[in-house]
């Protein structure tokens, strides 16, 4: 059963299409993201999941019930739904097991008090009861908005980047709490993000958007290994790009022949290359190409390796390669470079330039 359900969901701002026939369900417990660059309109779907926008076209469904469509619209209160929004929006002038018993009036005062001490343990939180947000830190807030959010135990969480406001290190700690806490509690959450390394870290399966539109929809794995288009492709990592021309099944590269089985001759087509898909081999049955090493810097586990290739088909070529320590080669020596297919896509130039974001 679907926590969340949204169905050819569509949604103008005047003249402006921000979400166009999206279809989205979330099962029960899964952590969902929903990634894109700015203004793609992954707000927008959260406040129409949230009920803080009034739907204007398609059906939204939780647990099965209807909760928007074209003749109902359940106002946000009665949606069983938590909510944790960037800024905390924490209540200042209440104190935190205040703040909580907030969403609690259901419950008797005893159980609202022991509601309040179970979820601020869970959170980690338990010894701050009766501080003012104001004294507490960013990660504090979050977690104290957090807790607000799954104490009334709702079957779905919405987060609008939720942990964009705390700075790197703490921002880790917080999704892996965050995490933990929701998937302890069996919550279904759609969690907006731009990032796609968080998105990747935290999503079950992310939702990727652009231009109103979700691209594709699956676990990061298949994102990273198999994106649907070039737009996806570049949003989960940088890429080496190449053209090419679709010639009986194969693309000639500066790497050697691509086979391209699906594309009909004569394609033009874009060649996308992680930069950790290209590797240091040996030539061995032609495969392979010379490249001489102009210059490496160490980025933490890896280095960014700049190699040019000489004997490449037209002029000299550029790549960046993406290197484990013990394998990088010293400015100036000379080696082979393959191509790992598994991180080599190839998209039809037609189909990639539609999908770019700004184009
Ligand atoms: N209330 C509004 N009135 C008019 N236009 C709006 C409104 N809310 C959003 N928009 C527009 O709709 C589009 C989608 O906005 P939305 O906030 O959903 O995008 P987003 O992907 O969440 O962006 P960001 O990552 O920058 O928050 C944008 O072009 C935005 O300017």
């Amino acid at each position: 059963m679907s926590a969340l359900c949204l169905e050819n969901v569509s949604h103008n701002f005047g003249a402006l299409s921000a979400v166009n026939n999206v279809n989205l369900s979330i099962d029960a417990g899964e952590f969902v993201c929903l990634l894109g660059p700015s203004g793609c309109g992954k707000t927008t779907i959260l406040r129409l999941a949230a009920g803080l926008e009034r739907l204007q076209s398609g059906k939204i469904t939780m647990d099965e019930a209807i909760v928007a469509n074209d003749k109902a619209d359940l106002p946000p209160e009665k949606r069983s739904v938590g909510l944790v929004f960037q800024d905390y929006a924490l209540f200042p002038h209440l104190d935190v097991s205040k703040n909580i018993e907030f969403g609690l009036k259901h419950l008797s005062a005893p159980e609202r008090k022991e509601r309040v001490r179970e979820t601020l343990a869970q959170v980690g939180m338990a010894d701050y009861l009766h501080s003012y947000p104001h004294t507490l830190s960013g990660g504090q807030q979050q977690r104290v908005a957090l807790a607000r959010a799954i104490a009334p135990r709702p079957k779905l969480v919405l987060l609008d980047e939720p942990f964009s406001g705390l700075d790197v290190r703490l921002r880790n700690q917080v999704r892996e709490e965050t995490l933990r806490v929701l998937k302890e509690n069996n919550i279904a959450t759609l969690m907006v993000t731009h990032d796609p390394e968080e998105a990747m870290f935290m999503g079950d399966r992310v939702a990727i958007m652009n231009k109103g539109q979700i691209v594709q929809f699956a676990p990061p794995n298949e994102l990273y290994t198999n994106p649907a288009n070039a737009f996806v492709a570049h949003f989960f990592g940088e890429v080496n790009e190449f053209k090419g021309v679709c010639n009986d099944g194969h693309v000639v590269t500066p790497f050697g022949a691509l086979e391209v089985p699906n594309m009909s001759h004569g394609t033009v087509v874009d060649v996308l290359v992680r930069h950790e898909g290209i590797v240091i081999g040996e030539k061995v049955n032609g495969t392979g190409v010379e490249a001489s090493v102009l210059k490496s810097r160490m980025l933490g586990k890896s280095n960014l390796v700049d190699f040019k290739i000489s004997n490449s088909l037209s002029n000299d070529l550029y790549v960046k390669a993406r290197l484990d320590n013990h394998a990088v080669p010293l400015a100036g020596n000379d080696c082979v470079l393959e191509l790992d297919k598994r991180l080599t896509f190839v998209f039809s130039s037609q189909q990639s330039k539609q999908n770019t974001a700004d184009d």
